[in-house]
């Protein structure tokens, strides 16, 4: 590395990483007024999807959602490239539906580049940053933790030092990468990409803790080598629904790409079985531990060796490429098995590959050392986000990049923290289990890590984070006075539903047995017609004639709310009870040490994981109820 050159400018943020949460966090902070620079190893590679051509999809669509109402911008990205969109679960309740929408790869990256390269205060660098600067800082009081370290700036390969006041890292899978394809190994990053090889040693010496993780892609394959007319062929919907609050639903409604569905079978998997002493993971080249929730085929093959076949989705990677994504059959086998497996599949006897399978390896941290405002407990100034917090997947990836970025700003403007609460959100629950829980693998969002789930619904993520992207100052006046008239329409109808009621009479009686609803006795109120299953918002028009036009987003609210009321005042009630726990807060530097009657595995990783709050130390494995307990008799005792 050079060390003649050192060249100092002078900014207020550096963004390392332009992946999904590089781009978000130096977003965030150039619309906040702070002087950015997002660093990459490749300008092609800002915003790349190096695996699935999609977004959203279960549990995900919920997090793009949050992330548009917090002021993000890859709901309002997706919205402009995506080739072909599905609601996901629309047999299944509310807080299940979830938007997934395929992009247009390509298109994808395209326009969020120009979405930052038009962006005032932010500048996009291709350069790896080598080197972390920092200095030792006295300041212990101003956090009760106390900050041992507090971060001057970075150093790119050249020698140039970018000085600043806030580093955000989401080098995603990029450090220290290797590629592994059977046999052959690269060592770059994804899709062929210069790895980063420098910054791991500079974290180490900063007393950051990496460790490695892996995650793999399937092949890509030749579209004119396939057979389609062997595949189920899957359509988008017929209306679709945007991802962004901020989206006009009548601006996205186009023509849409088909994807296709087929199975592996047991020729399949029997020469997966055959060549499991070829696969690196299983010859043990692979260090690194992989997403349980996202299996290679060969994890698929050896894990639920009863299941007879596994599903292959077959999609298109843009509108401008032969390109197929196999959805489902990511692997690191070698070449030769790769194209035999492919191969039993039925529509791909014939296949072409374009690019090979593979596996990668990189260097990422546990996030238990950082704060829930993604802000790393020991150093100052320093926050992270995304694959290298050991998360997996692009929303989740953006989510986090999105809430480092609000909160690097907030403490140079010297303002309150971005954080958002299990109970609030999706986000809030990822970041929860990020910096609390013990996560050995890859994380990947799943509706059911939330438990407070009838309340953190896709369509009412405006509802709950609205505010805060408000208050954070990403989202303008005219779209929060959009929120309060529609929370004001919302709240107008269910009481005008509550307040008019219907009599038993013939019109009546006929309009409940035209819609096999059973008869009235007595007189009902149009809020308690609507609780029944059969009876929906637009059907109780019928007999509901006064009633004003209102927009399609404050019926669904009011149908939802109407409807599921019962499950959502229990629900409501949780989570009363899970804030009380959450507002009884640890000071930082309590010493665990003095707390007596703890149990030794309590008390190590209570000082591992240093929790905020009582509810946030329940959280943390191998701290028991009566431990709880323990803490808070000594906190009340000591007025703490
Ligand atoms: C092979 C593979 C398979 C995957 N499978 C899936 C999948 O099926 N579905 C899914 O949702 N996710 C998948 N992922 C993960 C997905 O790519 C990531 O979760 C997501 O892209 C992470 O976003 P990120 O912003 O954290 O990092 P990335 O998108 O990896 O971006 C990292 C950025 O950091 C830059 N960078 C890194 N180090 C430096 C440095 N020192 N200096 C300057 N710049 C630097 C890079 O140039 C890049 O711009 C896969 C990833 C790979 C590579
Ligand atoms: N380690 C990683 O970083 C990594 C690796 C692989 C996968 N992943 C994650 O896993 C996800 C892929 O996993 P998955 O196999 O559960 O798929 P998915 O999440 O994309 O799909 C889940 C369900 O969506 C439906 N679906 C999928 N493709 C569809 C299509 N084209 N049309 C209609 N419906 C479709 C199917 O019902 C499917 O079972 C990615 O979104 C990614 O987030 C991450």
């Amino acid at each position: 590395m050079s060390k003649t050159n050192e060249f100092v400018e002078k900014v207020d943020v550096c963004v390392i990483g332009a992946g999904h949460a590089g781009c978000e966090a130096a977003l965030a902070c150039a619309r906040l007024g702070l002087e950015t620079v997002i660093f990459t190893v490749s300008v092609d590679s800002i915003a790349l999807m190096p695996c699935n051509p999609n977004v959203g999809g279960s549990s995900k669509g919920h997090l793009v959602r949050e992330l548009d109402a917090l002021g993000g911008e890859m709901g309002k990205n997706i919205d402009r490239t995506f080739i072909q969109s599905k609601m996901l679960n629309v047999s299944k309740g509310p807080a299940v539906h979830s938007l997934r929408a395929q992009a247009d790869k390509a298109e994808y990256t395209r326009a969020m580049r120009k979405v930052l390269e038009n962006q005032d205060h932010l500048v996009i660098k291709q350069a790896e940053v080598c080197e972390l600067l920092w200095e030792e800082t006295a300041d212990s009081e101003e956090k009760p933790d106390g900050y041992q370290k507090r971060i001057k700036g970075v150093k790119i390969f050249t020698g140039m030092v970018y000085e600043c006041k806030a580093v955000v890292l989401c080098t995603g899978t990029y450090l220290g990468a290797r590629c592994l394809c059977g046999e052959s190994i690269t060592y770059t990053g994804p899709n062929g990409l210069q790895a980063a090889n420098h910054l791991t040693e500079s974290l180490k010496k900063m007393g950051i803790e990496l460790r490695r993780f892996k995650t793999g892609t399937p092949a890509r394959m030749d579209r004119r080598s396939l057979d389609f007319t062997r595949m189920e062929e899957q359509f988008g919907d017929e209306r679709i629904v945007p991802f962004s609050f901020s989206t006009d639903p009548d601006t996205v409604q186009k023509e849409q790409v088909s994807c296709w569905l087929t199975y592996t079978n047991e020729k399949t998997h029997e020469i997966i079985r055959e060549n499991l002493d070829r696969s690196p993971i299983y010859a043990g080249i692979i260090e690194g531990t992989g997403p349980r929730y996202c299996p290679s085929i060969e994890d698929k093959v050896v894990k639920f060796a009863e299941k007879e076949r596994h599903q292959v989705f077959i999609e298109p990677e843009g509108l401008h490429t032969n390109e197929m994504y196999v959805a489902g059959m990511s692997s690191s086998l070698p070449e030769d098995v790769q194209l035999a497996m492919y191969r039993t599949v039925p529509g791909l006897e014939n296949c072409r590959i374009v690019r090979n399978a593979y596996a990668i390896e990189y260097d990422c941290i546990h996030a238990g050392q950082l704060y829930p405002t993604l802000e790393f407990r020991k150093i100052r100034g320093l926050f992270s986000a995304g694959q290298f917090n050991g998360s997996s997947g692009y929303e989740e990836a953006a989510c986090q990049g999105l809430v480092a970025g609000i909160n690097a700003a907030m403490s140079i403007l010297g303002k309150s923290p971005l954080t958002i609460d299990r109970s609030e959100g999706y986000i809030g629950v990822l970041i929860d289990d990020l910096v609390t829980k013990n996560n050995r693998e890859p994380y990947r969002m799943m509706t059911s890590r939330a438990e407070y789930r009838l309340l953190l619904r896709q369509d009412n993520a405006d509802l709950r984070l609205r505010k805060k992207g408000y208050e954070a100052g990403l989202i303008s006046e005219e779209e929060y006075q959009h929120l309060l008239k529609k929370e004001r329409l919302i709240e107008s109808e269910i009481e005008r539903l509550k307040n008019t009621s219907v009599g038993a009479n013939k019109e009546v009686q006929h309009f409940l047995e035209s819609h096999d609803s059973s008869s009235l006795k007595t007189a009902a109120s149009l809020a308690e017609l609507l609780c029944r299953p059969e009876l929906s918002y637009e059907i109780l028009g019928e007999i509901d004639r006064d009633r004003k036009a209102l927009p399609a987003e404050v019926i669904e609210q009011v149908d939802i709310e109407i409807k599921y009321e019962g499950y959502i005042v229990r629900q409501k009630r949780q989570v009363e009870q899970y804030r009380k726990m959450e507002k009884k807060k640890i000071p930082g530097n309590l010493d665990y040490d003095e707390v007596p009657s703890l149990r030794i595995e309590a008390r190590q990783n209570l000082k591992l994981f240093r929790p905020i709050s009582i509810g946030q130390a329940s959280r943390i494995s191998g701290v028991s109820p009566a431990d709880i307990s323990v803490l808070l008799v000594y906190l009340e005792r000591y007025g703490r």
